[in-house]
């Protein structure tokens, strides 16, 4: 199967990598650079830092990374939570990514910015990404990427990681332009473990 190899100087915005037992999140931002992850309770959330410039724009801050259900999910956006409570009521990952992706859709921005999301369950991953004019969900075997920019459907991604620092450092290393924040997720069995990196 042919690997996804990054081309240097390239702007993909947000992307997401998720695969059997691992996810990952980065937030890459030519517009909002101020801005950072924190974890809260068991969420991962997006938030502006201290010297940010205050921004009615209600998509630069959210829950990024949620448990839903025996899962994880991770997202770009406010459809974060809407995955991860259909996952608590027992929605299989795909419905529930199909769901609160459709009900949502893209952003109503200057760019039609998709929402993307990924959950990593105990035995599945799935992967999604809601554009003007697609809705993409499907399973994935191996790592895959999907970002709101240029790969804006799912691609095989060279993601050889064992911790979830690991993942969280590869996508924010990554040779995409502006890079911002990013979190990583490793399933061991039931337990899940998450990292964040913030720069
Ligand atoms: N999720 C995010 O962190 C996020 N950051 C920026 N956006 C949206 O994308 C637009 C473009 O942002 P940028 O120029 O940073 O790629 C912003 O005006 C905003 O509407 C976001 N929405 C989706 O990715």
């Amino acid at each position: 199967m042919a690997l996804f190899y990054p081309r240097t100087s390239m702007y993909i915005g947000r992307f997401i990598v998720v695969g059997p037992d691992v996810a990952a999140y980065r937030v890459s931002s030519r517009s909002f650079p101020n801005r950072k992850i924190i974890e809260r309770d068991d969420v991962l959330t997006v938030v502006p830092t201290e010297d940010a410039e205050s921004t009615d724009n209600p998509y630069v801050s959210y829950n990024c990374v949620r448990p839903g259900g025996d899962a994880t999910v991770v997202g770009n956006g406010s459809h974060v939570d809407p995955v991860a409570e259909k996952l608590d009521m027992g929605y299989p990952a795909r419905d529930a990514l199909v769901t609160a992706l459709f009900a949502l859709d893209f952003e109503k921005d200057d760019y039609d910015t998709p929402r993307i999301a990924g959950v990593v369950g105990e035995n599945e991953a799935v992967i999604g990404i809601v554009r003007r004019d697609a809705l993409i969900v499907r399973e994935v075997t191996e790592p895959t990427l999907v970002a709101t920019y240029e790969h804006d459907a799912p691609i095989d991604y060279d993601f050889a990681v064992e911790s979830a620092e690991e993942a969280a450092r590869a996508v924010y290393d990554a040779d995409f332009e502006h890079e911002v924040c990013a979190a990583g997720v490793v399933r061991e069995g039931e337990a899940s473990e998450w990292a964040i990196v913030n720069e």
